[in-house]
């Protein structure tokens, strides 16, 4: 990492924006912009706060891109999410991102001759490979092309026997969509069944009940996994996944179904994960990927009672923690996300606070950072973690965490210990994936009212204030046609849109520190989330690095 080598930290005087000035940063989770109808919560809300910004456009709000190529995502049809927004907001940089590395590997070939594909097709021979993931085609975490095109080169190059882990989706793709997945994926292993490759689906869950927890919220979520996938033992066993995925819905929606096991006639798991075999776990995203890699992969482990631990060669699809060197064996290299804003900012003498509740905490720390855990430098650095509720869905507690959020960014801005305090706050966007359309509007006015309590100490202490999204959520809860309209499934039910958005989201600055003059630019009309760190920069009296994207301000005399 660029830390450690030859990089000079020092960062230029801005010419005209003084330093010293405290300054929050807000990012509001899943908060995009789009038309005001009843299905964009944000607007159906009171959001008074938010909406005063906006009275700021052109000079002091405007809308930055958030998706797409503009964040390192393939195509411009892929919706933004928390780790490209965060590493981009970040960053200040575009970063060619997971899924773009995965398939320029899988389209040349070279992710078989990595190092990691050689270390698990050792066990080719003897061994069953495992390949444990997301099973969608979100393109969040994980894509059903990748897993795809991966079994048939894993087929092709010696895997006698596969055995797929799924973990259905609906929440990057619409609820119920799972079944039809699952249906695409046996097609898949029947055809490589067809070449002599004995390939099934040995177990599955919903996502959010079963291994896709984040941040160490939840053990359980990964134990459940661990149950099913290593031990081969869940609640509920049946002979095809397509049928577990219908029966299990009849009580679920796709986030939620609970683990079950494929099992043979004599009523045996047909394929728990035993020494010898090779796992891989095909999601390119490393938020909640992690838990499972270190249950995976550590000795030393005392979050659950693993009951066995197998000797296997394991690879991640990526590396997800280049701290941690974890896991150790991957088919892809990450993206070497370096010289953040905020490893920046801390060696030109910028304390900073950031906070967020469990389920986002390391978006702001983590992400944020280019993928690195913990402080750069702890002396001025600290960073709040607030416990966020487990075993809930968010629609339930609508208003999460966000007042105790706002008031920890409210002391740490009065307490004049802090140049740069840094929130994310959770609401549109954990509330806007229930589809409870009724609860996102709660969830929404809470995310207000904490921006209000951090803009009031601003005021207070004379500070300058950042208020931005990672991508959009809430703002629009319906799939719609080319023309906006919403649409209805087959039964007239209007189809509820879970996922992110591929909207813009809102850039506002403001506050009594902020240097009369300064304004948006109008000559950046693309910006995008990785134009925010050379702005903050800016503002904290610093010119960015001359390779980070431009900011998004001036200043102008009077
Ligand atoms: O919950 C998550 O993992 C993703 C959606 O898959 O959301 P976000 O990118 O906002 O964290
Ligand atoms: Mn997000
Ligand atoms: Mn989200």
């Amino acid at each position: 990492m660029a830390s450690s080598g030859q990089v000079s930290w020092k960062l230029e005087d801005h010419p005209k924006l003084p330093k010293g000035k405290t300054i929050a940063v807000v990012v509001l989770d899943g908060w995009g912009e789009y038309k005001p109808d009843q299905y964009n919560c944000i607007h159906v809300a009171q959001t008074p706060t938010m909406d005063s910004l906006k009275q700021g456009a052109p000079e002091k709000w405007r809308l930055i891109k958030a998706h797409g190529t503009a964040v390192g995502l393939p195509t411009e049809d892929d919706m933004g999410n928390s780790e490209v927004g965060h590493n981009a907001l970040g960053a200040g940089r575009i970063f060619a991102q997971g899924a773009k590395l995965v398939d320029l590997a899988l389209a040349s070939g070279k992710i078989y001759e990595g190092e990691g594909f050689k270390y698990i097709s050792e066990s080719f021979g003897n061994g069953t490979l495992h390949l444990i993931g997301l099973l969608s085609d979100g393109g969040v975490h994980s894509r059903l092309d990748q897993l795809q095109l991966l079994l048939k080169g894993a087929g092709e190059r010696g895997a006698k026997r596969i055995r797929v882990h799924i973990l259905t989706d609906g929440r990057d793709v619409l609820d119920g969509s799972s079944v039809g997945f699952v249906e695409t994926l046996e097609n898949d292993l029947a055809q490589l069944r067809g070449k002599g490759v004995d390939a099934r689906i040995a177990s599955g869950g919903g996502r959010m009940y079963v291994t896709m927890d984040r941040y160490e919220n939840d053990w359980n979520v990964v134990k459940r996994g661990w149950d099913a996938q290593v031990l081969g033992e869940a609640p509920h066993k049946f002979t095809s996944a397509v049928e577990a995925v219908k029966k299990l819905r009849e009580n679920a929606n796709d986030q939620y179904l609970p683990p079950f096991v494929i099992v043979d006639e004599n009523n045996k798991a047909v394929g728990p994960i035993v020494d010898g075999d090779a796992v891989v776990t095909v999601n390119f995203r490393a938020d909640r990927m992690v838990m499972l890699a270190k249950a995976l992969e550590y000795q030393d482990f005392d979050k659950f009672d693993r009951v066995r631990f197998p000797k296997i060669r394991y690879a991640g699809m990526l590396q997800y923690d280049g701290e941690l060197k974890l896991p150790s064996r991957y088919l892809v290299s990450p993206p070497e996300i370096d010289r953040t804003s905020g490893e920046y900012l801390v060696h030109n003498g910028v304390r900073t606070f950031a906070c967020s509740e469990t389920v986002k905490f390391g978006h702001v720390t983590f992400f944020w950072n280019g993928n690195r855990s913990g402080c750069f430098k702890p002396e001025m650095e600290e960073y709040v973690e607030i416990p966020s509720d487990v075993g809930i869905t968010f629609n339930v507690q609508p208003k999460m965490k966000a007042l105790e959020i706002g008031e920890k960014a409210r002391d740490a801005i009065l307490s004049g210990k802090f140049d740069q305090v840094r929130v994310n706050i959770p609401n549109g966007d954990m509330v806007g994936h229930t589809g409870d359309i009724e609860a996102t509007v709660v969830a929404c006015k809470a995310a207000d009212d904490s921006v209000k309590m951090i803009l009031d100490a601003i005021e207070k202490v004379g500070g300058i204030y950042v208020v931005t999204a990672d991508h959009g959520n809430a703002e629009d809860m319906v799939k719609r046609n080319k023309s906006g309209e919403p649409l209805k499934d087959k039964d007239g039910n209007l189809q509820i849109l879970t996922s992110h958005t591929c909207q813009p989201v809102p850039i506002a600055i403001g506050g009594p520190g902020l240097t009369p003059g300064v304004r948006f630019r109008n000559n950046v009309p693309n910006g995008g989330l990785a134009n925010v760190a050379a702005t903050v920069m800016n503002l904290h009296g610093y010119v960015a690095p001359s390779d980070y994207e431009p900011t998004l301000i001036e200043v102008v005399s009077n």
